[in-house]
């Protein structure tokens, strides 16, 4: 218990500090999606606990304004909405009710009160009970009218923003409070109403759009009982509309194209959004619905699931990799996603960007997932796809002819085809290189000060022609001293740490030798099996041994080694380099990995994840440090979801634990 106050304490503070930076410097630190995870987890804490702070943002909105413009007190308070996530809650939140479905614009609340068809004053929503008084701006933003032909009193609410086109030609040349470039296009909106000077609102491109009336036309109300209705009127005083879709009957696929319909409007209409907003029509329905501290009851907001930041895909990179294959890695326009600039991201197969029909140029949506790994999400600028024109024919790095090749997956039963391409040249420079980056790297043979740079000059003079050429460097001392950067005692260093890599393990050994997915767990599994000895193991595999029989060996894992032992150039390596090499004994006791993200978290597995079994992949989430739990809860901190993933994974999202896929999971403990 005290714990968990101490936590809602931390929270309360640093969701109050955020709201001031959002707020009243509009220049948050923190993405909105971070913010309202934090959120969800104060108000869960503050159900848990039955205590609740008089300065928690849960019971607020916004923030007490702090600024030199006069304040304005709202008769009625502006609040904020309840969010949700899931589709599932938009249903039960309709339930067989008439509703507006609207876009929920990314930009000020603002107010606007109207006494004898004259416009009277403009403000913001501040704390909800007072905002700022922003009159002075009124004629700055575009879509207020000033004068209307309603004479009585009328308070329209609505939100002030500014399109996204707009804001991505203003972030060229202005800086928010912080001297760095507008995050989001709300922020500026933000800090363009609040200006002083109504001339640099004026210049900001602001745009109001309507999406309530507080006060006013009730002789519409009488008649319809609408807000539908109300916000019609308002078009006849000179006001825009939000889009929205009416409905009285839903089901989750209606939904789904409800959702998917707002939000292609959006795009076309170049509005900035932040998600949709479902309210009953209702108004003397809604009045029976009551309110918080925080949100009216008659609505809710549908927040967007993951972050998308739009780009530009500037060209693709094509690397070949060890293994022959060339990945695809797209390089675009710099995005700044959680206070990270991001500008590259995998882009996996051919059948990947095929499937995105991306070509350089086209508009792209990036995302985060999870806030780990920068993804490419979607094109926005689909239609010009070509993979003849977009494949380079030849190796980018030794012009060697590449190849397609087609491989078969089988995924719920269905085939998939995953195109990868490669470059077959077994010479290929840099094929060549990285093989070498791995040999010497920290997991395999570990030799300090051969860097991929030292490496690449190396080979280029001819002194690495084998891994066993490593250890035979000495040949050129002389020449090595008298390379650029180097000189007797680096040269020193260098081979110090090449003779001090002769002793080795039966991992690291392994692991050097590069045979497909044979990593940390393969080669450990292999060392206890075998007892460390390589001699032991060359035996096995030379009578044929089944691996398959070693936990979570999997067929592919015993062929790849069967084939590897096959060819007849790894065969001279492995014989070549044993004399070199002194294989140390070790402790087969289970070592426990200390230095991963994972150190005292609770994982959760659901589906399947190659190629362990679930005994498998528990006991190397043990190895991790971390926990394996067996169900969801909020005490979850990773979900891991493979093929052909249950009711785990809806569970996880909608606690908001953060969901990895095998992948992911795999990358971020480095194998
Ligand atoms: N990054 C940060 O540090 C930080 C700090 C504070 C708040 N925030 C963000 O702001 C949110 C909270 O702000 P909020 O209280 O203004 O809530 P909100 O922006 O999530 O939703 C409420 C607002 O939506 C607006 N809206 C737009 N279109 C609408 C429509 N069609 N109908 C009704 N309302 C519509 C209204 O102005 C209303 O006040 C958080 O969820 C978070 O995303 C971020
Ligand atoms: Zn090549």
């Amino acid at each position: 218990m005290k714990e968990r106050l101490i936590r809602q304490r931390e929270l309360t503070a640093r969701l109050n500090t955020y709201r001031d930076e959002y707020y009243n410097q509009n220049a948050p630190s923190v993405s909105d999606a971070v913010y309202d995870r934090l959120f969800d987890e104060l108000t869960e804490l503050e159900e848990e606990t039955g205590v609740v702070m008089s300065n928690s943002p849960t019971q607020t909105v916004g923030y007490p304004v702090v600024s030199r413009l006069p304040q304005a007190k709202h008769d009625i308070p502006l609040l904020s909405l309840d969010k949700t996530k899931l589709i599932s809650e938009l249903l039960a939140f309709q339930d067989g009710r008439t509703v507006d479905f609207s876009l929920k614009l990314d930009g000020l609340t603002t107010e606007i009160i109207y006494e004898g068809g004259l416009l009277q004053r403009l403000s913001t929503r501040g704390d909800g009970d007072i905002g700022e008084d922003i009159t002075h701006n009124a004629e700055a933003i575009e879509g207020i009218p000033v004068q209307i032909p309603y004479k009585e009193r009328l308070v329209v609410a609505g939100e002030s923003f500014i399109h996204c086109n707009d804001f991505e030609r203003l972030r060229q040349k202005l800086v928010d409070s912080t001297g760095k470039p507008y995050r989001n296009s709300r922020n500026l909106a933000a800090g363009s109403v609040r200006a002083y000077n109504s001339a640099v609102c004026a210049k900001r491109c602001v745009h109001f759009l309507p999406f309530a009336v507080i006060e006013g036309l009730p002789e519409i109300e009488a008649e319809t009982d609408s807000k539908r209705m109300k916000l019609a009127k308002l078009t006849e005083f000179g006001f825009g509309r939000v889009r929205s879709i009416q409905f009285a009957t839903a089901n989750n696929d209606m939904m789904d194209l409800h959702i998917k319909v707002l939000r292609d409007k959006a795009a076309e209409e170049d509005l900035p959004i932040d998600g949709l907003v479902m309210t009953y029509d209702s108004i003397s329905y809604s009045r029976t619905c009551g309110r918080t501290g925080h949100h009216f009851k008659d609505g809710l907001a549908f927040k967007f699931e993951d972050e998308l930041f739009e780009t530009r895909l500037d060209h693709i990179e094509w690397t070949p990799t060890r293994s022959g294959e060339i990945s695809p890695v797209a390089v675009f326009d710099t995005v700044e996603i959680d206070g990270c600039e991001v500008s590259r991201a995998t882009l996996h197969n051919l059948s990947f960007i095929e499937g995105l029909e991306l070509m350089p140029g086209n508009r792209i949506l990036v995302s985060k997932r999870n806030m780990i790994i920068p993804q490419v999400e979607e094109n926005l600028d689909r239609g010009d796809f070509s993979m003849e024109v977009l494949v380079p024919s030849l190796c980018p790095c030794c012009g060697y002819q590449t190849m397609i090749h087609t491989t078969q997956k089988r995924t719920d039963g269905e085939q998939k085809l995953t195109k990868t391409l490669f470059c077959h040249n077994p010479n290929c420079a840099s094929q060549n290189l990285r093989k070498f980056v791995h040999f010497v790297g920290k997991k395999a043979m570990d030799i300090d000060g051969l860097s991929e740079a030292t490496l690449e000059q190396f080979i280029a003079r001819g002194w690495l022609q084998d891994f066993t050429d490593i250890y035979r460097l000495d040949n050129h001392r002389d020449e090595i001293i008298r390379m650029d950067g180097f000189g007797e005692r680096s040269w020193q260093r260098l081979w110090d740490a090449i003779q001090k890599s002769r002793n080795t393990t039966f991992e690291r050994y392994l692991i050097a030798m590069d045979i497909p997915m044979i990593g940390n767990t393969a080669s450990a599994a292999l060392g206890r099996c075998f007892d460390q000895s390589l001699r032991a193991f060359e035996v096995a595999v030379d009578s044929g041994y089944d691996f398959t029989q070693l936990p979570d060996f999997g067929e592919t894992l015993h062929n790849n080694i069967h084939e590897w032992f096959s060819v007849e150039e790894n065969r001279i390596l492995w014989e070549e380099l044993k004399p070199m090499v002194n294989i140390e004994k070790k402790e087969t006791a289970m070592s426990v990995v200390q230095d991963n993200p994972f150190v005292g978290k609770t994982l959760v597995v659901t589906g399947k994840v190659e190629p362990y079994t679930r005994d498998g992949i528990n006991a190397k989430i043990y190895s991790l440090g971390a926990k394996a739990g067996s169900s969801v809860s909020k005490n979850t901190d990773y979900l891991i979801c493979g093929e052909n993933a249950g009711s785990k994974l809806a569970k996880a999202q909608a606690l908001g634990v953060a969901v990895l896929s095998p992948a992911e999971f795999f990358r971020m403990i480095g194998e």
